[in-house]
């Protein structure tokens, strides 16, 4: 049997016969289907435990405390994970767990309605936040459905040609009323985290604690609400494909079902052990370009199964639009020249964000702003 036969006979075998409602995601769309090259090779659930195989678990506890020899530990241990492996885990963040708990009540809420339901407040081209189950990533259809709202309200982002500035809000759905409430407090608790991270994560360059705020006054930051249905073709396809991040840095906090995986710098992939106590923090495009590369932004993915649905909240910490990207020149010397040209930040998002609603659209990574790389 032909993988596209085995594709139908699954699909029909997983519908649930007397649930007239379409399903958010459809197996037999082929666009889920990934090369081969590009399949999983370790399961939602298999993790590895040596300690060279597992990403860093950094205890934030001293920060604010005033014990200055735990402040510059944590600092250190930042910067070494930032550098090693663009990903580690923070425990002791200060965000409750009930501001967690509480938006997942939510979100499962939400996800679990008829899809025509969500569809009321459906994603668009002019308006990129609210619900979405048609996204790619690198041109291949991802197995999720997504809920996006911004943090501060409202945003500024280029038009799609570049040319005017156009402002894109929120919208928030009726049903389930208390989400937007659960969503509010969720992104005020983890601002405040993404202010601390920042202060450290650019104390760890040798850089004054806020030199890289006046970047975020106006910050363009959404939080995701990912919502990964079970699936009966996990190792086919994936929840996301392999990507890097566009942000700052992202903090996201996941569900115990596990799928999160990275690439560690020799390649193999790794996954994240769920820990219901901790944010996992990865670095993004921008941090890599204002660190001259110290720090990487690395690749990821999300494995799906077919047991058990699962919940993840990306907050894509993002500069104001406007921000010209280029190497912090505080950092650079006549060994270390700037290995970017700058980049402007609206721009490089309009350019990723066109590519999760098109086959083949561009998708522009940072290495396109490398210098000796032609425009
Ligand atoms: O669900 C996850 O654990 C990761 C999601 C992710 O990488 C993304 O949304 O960019
Ligand atoms: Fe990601």
């Amino acid at each position: 049997m032909g993988i596209e036969d085995s594709l139908v006979e699954r699909f029909e075998n997983t519908q649930i016969k007397d649930d007239h409602s379409p399903p958010a995601l459809d197996p037999s769309d082929f666009c889920f289907v990934l090369e081969p090259e590009f399949r999983p090779k370790l399961k939602h659930n298999e993790f590895f435990e040596s300690p060279t195989e597992q990403i860093p678990v950094i205890d934030l506890a001293p920060i604010g405390s005033g014990d200055e020899e735990g402040i510059r530990k944590v600092i250190r241990e930042v910067g070494n994970a930032a550098e090693e492996w663009g990903f580690f885990q923070v425990v002791n963040h200060g965000v409750p767990a009930s501001v967690i708990d509480n938006l997942e009540e939510q979100a499962i809420a939400f996800f679990t309605l008829p899809l025509e339901e969500k569809k009321k407040i459906n994603r668009t081209f002019e308006q990129p936040m609210g619900y979405y189950n048609e996204e790619l990533t690198k041109n291949y259809r991802d197995w999720k459905e997504v809920f996006d709202y911004l943090v501060r309200d409202q945003c500024a982002l280029p038009d799609e040609h570049c040319t005017t500035e156009i402002t894109i809000g929120n919208q928030w759905p009726q049903n389930p009323s208390s989400l937007r409430d659960a969503c509010e407090i969720y992104a005020k608790a983890t601002e405040e985290l993404a202010f601390r991270l920042l202060k450290i994560l650019s104390q760890s360059l040798g850089l004054p604690a806020e030199h890289l705020h006046q970047y975020f006054e106006k910050h363009i930051s959404p939080i995701r609400l990912n919502y990964y249905p079970v699936c009966p073709i996990p190792e086919l396809a994936l929840g996301v494909s392999r990507h890097k991040d566009p942000s700052a840095f992202t903090i996201l906090v996941q569900d115990e079902v596990g799928g999160l995986q990275v690439r560690r710098r020799d390649g193999k992939w790794i996954g994240v052990r769920p820990r219901r106590d901790a944010f996992v923090i990865n670095i993004g495009a921008v941090f890599q370009m204002w660190s001259n590369d110290r720090y990487q932004s690395v690749e990821h993915q999300v494995v799906v199964n077919e047991n058990k649905a699962r919940l993840s909240f990306p907050f894509f910490f993002n500069p104001v639009a406007a921000t010209n990207v280029v190497p912090v020149p505080e950092l650079l010397s006549e060994n270390s020249p700037a290995r970017y040209r700058p980049m402007n930040y609206g721009y490089f998002m309009r350019k990723r964000n066109d590519g999760n609603f098109k086959q083949d659209g561009e998708d522009i990574q940072i290495e396109h702003f490398a210098v000796n790389q032609s425009s």
